[in-house]
């Protein structure tokens, strides 16, 4: 009673004193500490909001900062992530990711959304460096290699291109584009990984990617609560239990598809898909490297990693996709090119596999659309292993770095006229493809590199190959296609619109 006594007595000079005080007190606690590069004002609580608060898109304003602040950007995300460095120049990301690359491999596991989800950071792309992520890894990337250079992607891939193709067919207007893309990649993937061949309209496929689009659009674009708090997890927080309800409903189907799986599973037989390829290399490292490896791959790893495999394999190449069917819209001359190539390399064949590296100017097409629309345009986030030097900063153990990629590929420094679409630039003079990966890194470098990169082209690739040789697209009349990413915070989605698309005669 007193202290409400006292407070009500104070004047209103007295209260902004002692608030501008109290203010002054936090910022100065909460001042960067040690030697971390520069950046934005940061302000208690809510870290550098009015620098990030100018656009959604943190990869647009990590661009704008780094004018700036230069090859290094340090901003806060205020409760959720104190200091985020951010690498501007592709010097900087060589030293750290390639250079110092077991320094800078580990990942962030405060983040209890991703912690629920992946049943305690036992998933690749989010777990911390460790010997779990290392076998992990290492037996994901041999099954993935394998699978994607067999022949069983090949079939699976043009099965649910038929599908989608017989879809396509039958649009004779102007229409929304995107959702076949989505459609084709999903049901690749869910092929590839669970060996089902869903039809299109399946109960299951469709709740399956109901779930998965859910968590993708809606609860991983911002933070919920307990990540800000981590004790709200038990709160009564309406959108925390959906949360829930939905992650066990996801993990329900891939628990249920491995159950499934080991009862029929034949260790000599040629795998189905890409569970039995990881049930196999589970048999084999345990074979291979001893009883103790059974802890570091158990079924929850293996459940974990195919899940990793559709969260960031589907969205990525699809959008990539979506992205290459806008660019080839604006500029026919490259599409008639590319459908010169496929005709010219394919013939009368369908043998993709064989042909999808002969086909020299997709491929430079791939190369320009994923340079200038990077689908993961700010990387996922490392963390620093032990206290380092990155360029003449000093980074802390435990400070949490990204690359920015987006900014990299944009940068008049390292690409001639970068805003212009020229897939000519990644081709030398005997027209082979040619690459400088210090400078192009959709799928980032180093140790946490993207595992899914031989998959993925190869199934872009394939993709393009058969699209590109029956249809054509282009924009309704009077349209020129929006290629500003849509408002996400870390994915470079392409907004929804409109293409034409019409299969070729002949
Ligand atoms: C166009 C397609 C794709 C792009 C642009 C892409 C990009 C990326 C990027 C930028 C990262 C972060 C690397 C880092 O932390 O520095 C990543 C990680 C990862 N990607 Fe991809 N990705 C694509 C497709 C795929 C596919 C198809 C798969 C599935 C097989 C996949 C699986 C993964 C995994 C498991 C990680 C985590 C790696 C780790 O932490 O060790 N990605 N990807």
């Amino acid at each position: 009673m007193e202290i409400v006594d006292y407070v009500i007595g104070l004047d209103v000079k007295t209260v902004v004193v002692a608030s501008l005080a109290f203010l002054l007190a936090m910022v100065y606690l909460r001042r960067r500490k040690g030697n971390l590069p520069p950046g934005p004002m940061q302000v208690p609580f809510l870290g550098s909001i009015f620098a990030l608060n100018k656009d959604v898109r943190l990869f647009k304003v990590c661009e704008e900062l780094a004018k700036t602040y230069g090859e290094m950007t340090t901003v806060s995300l205020g409760l959720a992530l104190e200091n985020l460095v951010v690498l501007n120049s592709a010097d900087v990301v060589h030293e750290a990711f390639v250079e110092k690359k077991e320094i800078l491999a580990g990942r962030d596991t405060s983040i209890w959304s991703f912690g629920f989800f992946t049943e305690g950071f036992k998933d690749i792309a989010f777990g911390d460096f460790g010997p779990s992520w290392k076998l992990q890894r290492k037996l994901a990337l041999k099954a993935i290699r394998t699978y994607a250079m067999g022949t069983k992607l090949e079939q699976l891939l043009k099965s649910s291109y038929s599908d989608v193709a017989a879809l396509l067919e039958k649009e004779k207007e102007p229409f929304y584009f995107g959702e076949y893309i989505h459609l084709m990649l999903y049901n690749i993937i869910c092929r590839m990984a669970f060996g089902k061949s869903y039809k299109i309209d399946d109960p299951e496929f469709l709740q399956w990617r109901k779930l998965l689009t859910l968590m993708v659009e809606d609860y991983f674009q911002s933070f919920l609560p307990p990540d800000l708090l981590p004790l709200l997890e038990h709160a009564p927080i309406k959108r925390v239990a959906s949360f829930k309800k939905s992650v066990k409903e996801l993990h329900g189907i891939v628990y249920k598809k491995l159950k499934e799986h080991k009862a029929t599973f034949d260790p000599d037989a040629a795998p189905r898909d890409l569970m039995d390829q990881l049930l196999l290399a589970q048999k084999e490292s345990e074979e291979e490297e001893g009883e103790d490896t059974k802890n570091l791959l158990t079924d929850t790893h293996v459940v974990q990693t195919v899940l990793d495999v559709f969260f960031a394999g589907t969205e990525t190449s699809s959008e990539t996709l979506k992205w290459t069917l806008m660019y080839t819209a604006a500029y026919p001359d490259v599409q008639e090119k590319m459908h010169n190539e496929i005709l010219d390399v394919l013939g009368g064949s369908d043998d993709l596999l064989k042909s999808k590296s002969k086909l020299t100017y997709c491929d430079a097409v791939l190369h320009e659309v994923m340079r200038l629309r990077p689908a993961v345009p700010m990387s996922l986030f490392h963390k620093v292993l032990q206290d380092t030097k990155l360029g003449k900063y000093d980074l802390p153990k435990g400070t949490i770095v990204t690359p920015n990629i987006w900014g990299i590929h944009h940068d008049p420094a390292n690409w001639d006229s970068p805003e212009e679409f020229r897939p000519e630039r990644f081709l030398d003079e005997h027209g082979n493809i040619h690459v400088d990966s210090k400078i192009w890194l959709p799928f980032s470098s180093g140790k946490r590199k993207c595992l899914g990169e031989a998959l993925a082209k190869s199934d872009i690739m394939m993709i393009m190959a058969l699209f590109f040789r029956d249809f054509k697209v282009s924009f309704p009349p009077n349209v020129t296609g929006d290629f500003e990413p849509a408002d996400k915070i870390i994915d470079c989605h392409c907004k929804r619109q409109k293409l034409i698309i019409e299969k070729r005669k002949g």
